[in-house]
């Protein structure tokens, strides 16, 4: 299986430059102008066009257990229509029960995967802990090439993380060369607002914001980067979607911390207006956690990424269709928090970060892809076009444009919070490993032909930390005898 692209513009996350791709087995073989084509060799004209390493989701919750419910999107159509939207690997999530084993969990999730057609990887939820946690967390990075470990500070009374579970699980993921990931939301303070507003009447889902204000994420968000920084471990916040919290990252990597920070697509764009719909059911669409935020966030948030504070973007594509929603008609806590987007990352940050001159191509490669795989250690067969990688390309047309709607969308769920939204620029193709999946508006994606991507532990990063860390001056004192005097 060989594919020649030819014509157009490489863009990388350093540069961009002219240059044909010819790609082979999977992998990229040559990138260089004037290719001539090898007997057999599929080709695509990428005239007018920018070729670009496949986006990276980071963050995804495919057919998710949750809250009562199982994310509508599975391994199988979510992968598809990541494909259809540029995004050509995603990293989703194994959330283990409080008190399931790890490796138990890990499995399941690897069974499900399966059908995958879209490469994909885990990071693992620390949910609990007892010494078969810390005991898993080893054969994890070792033997299946995990290297980040996801905390949820929220979500009291089911898989909330508190602070000793947080002090148990970073230092090991540290000796592990793996990355702690969080959920920043202070859960004790969430869960008391929630019951709050319920008491006074506020049942619908305007409660949703009301029970999760921006400083509940910029508390938590503080404080987890005090306890690693304490710890002297590096961490990776995601979704970040407040001022408060992009001011902690801010002030934590000018005092030099190594702190990460995500976005997602969303919460760009989208408002905390949209929880005063007067439809309950638009309402319900947009719960997820954090919630959508007034607007001067989005602009802060746009900021973070072209300033370098934020370094990647994804989704948090977590599919719940109306009826599924419903489960919270009575009560806004209980409607299940997700919303999707995997399929219109790409678009929708080209049109509102390029279009709009707050990214360059460049940068926008770097925030969908190139990053994600050098902080979880996949660069360069990931996130980059260069002789040797995976061949996972997007060939990027900046005259196509798409009204984004339910109606055409591939996304298994009943609605789209982008819903209407014009966007210029989109995929004519996309290449997973050397296969075309999707050819201008096709789908060719084939049940299963994704590949678990193993990680490897130990990021540069992580092994500097470790050296700083070992240069800590902790101070003993030499005494020379037990110190205890004796009184006469
Ligand atoms: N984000 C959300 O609302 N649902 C998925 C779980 C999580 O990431 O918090
Ligand atoms: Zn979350
Ligand atoms: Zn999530």
């Amino acid at each position: 299986m060989s594919v020649l692209i030819r014509n157009g513009t490489v863009v990388n996350a350093d540069r961009s430059f002219n240059a044909d791709i010819y790609c082979e087995d999977g992998r990229i073989v040559a990138v260089e102008p004037g290719l001539a084509a090898p007997l057999g060799a599929e080709q695509i004209d990428a005239s007018g066009c920018l070729v670009m390493p496949g986006g990276i989701d980071p963050h995804t919750h495919m057919q998710l257990p949750f809250m009562g419910t199982v994310a509508s999107e599975d391994f199988y159509s979510g992968t598809a229509a990541a494909l259809a939207g540029g995004t050509t690997m995603i990293i989703d999530f194994v959330i283990p029960s409080p008190g399931e084993r790890l490796l138990t969990a890990y499995h399941k999730w690897r069974d499900w995967a399966e059908k995958s057609c879209a490469d994909y990887s885990f990071h693992v939820a620390v949910t609990w802990w007892d010494d078969s946690v810390y005991e898993d967390m080893g054969t994890l990075v070792r033997d299946w090439g995990v290297n980040s470990f996801k905390h949820f500070m929220a979500y009291k009374g089911a898989i909330m993380a508190d602070d000793g579970v947080l002090t148990q699980s970073f230092p090991r993921a540290l000796e592990l060369g793996a990355l702690p990931t969080v959920h920043a939301e202070n859960g004790e303070l969430v869960d008391y607002l929630q019951k709050l507003l319920l008491k006074k009447g506020i049942v619908g889902p305007e409660g949703h914001p009301q029970s999760r204000p921006p400083k509940v994420e910029g508390e938590a968000a503080q404080r987890v980067i005090q306890i690693a920084g304490i710890l002297g471990v590096p961490i990776y916040l995601v979704h970040n979607s407040a001022i408060e919290s992009i001011d902690a990252i801010t002030e934590a990597r000018r005092r030099g911390q190594r702190v990460f920070g995500e976005c997602l697509a969303q919460h760009l764009l989208i408002d905390e207006s949209v929880y005063f719909d007067k439809d309950w059911g638009r309402a319900a669409a947009h719960v997820m956690s954090p919630p959508f935020r007034p607007r001067a966030h989005q602009e802060a948030l746009w900021e973070a990424l072209s300033g370098g504070i934020l370094q990647t973007t994804a989704t948090d594509h977590c599919c719940f269709c109306g009826d599924q929603k419903a489960m919270g008609q009575d009560n806004f806590a209980r409607i299940p928090n997700g919303t999707a987007g995997v399929e219109d990352r790409m678009a929708v940050l080209w049109h509102h970060g390029v279009n709009m001159g707050r990214l360059t191509a460049n940068e926008f490669v770097a925030l969908t892809s190139s990053n994600a795989a050098k902080i979880f250690n996949i660069y360069p067969r990931k996130g980059v076009i260069q002789v040797g990688s995976d061949a996972d390309l997007v060939i990027w047309d900046p005259q196509l444009t798409r009204v984004i709607s339910v109606e055409n969308q591939h996304q298994q769920v009943d609605f789209n919070v982008f819903e209407g939204m014009r966007v210029s620029g989109g995929p004519a193709y996309t290449i997973s490993r050397g296969k075309v999946v999707y050819a201008q508006g096709t789908l060719q994606a084939q049940r299963g032909a994704g590949e678990y991507v193993f990680r490897p532990a130990f990021p540069a990063f992580m092994r500097a930390q470790q050296e700083q860390n070992r240069r800590q001056p902790y101070q003993a004192v030499e005494r020379g005898h037990t110190g205890i005097r004796e009184w006469h």
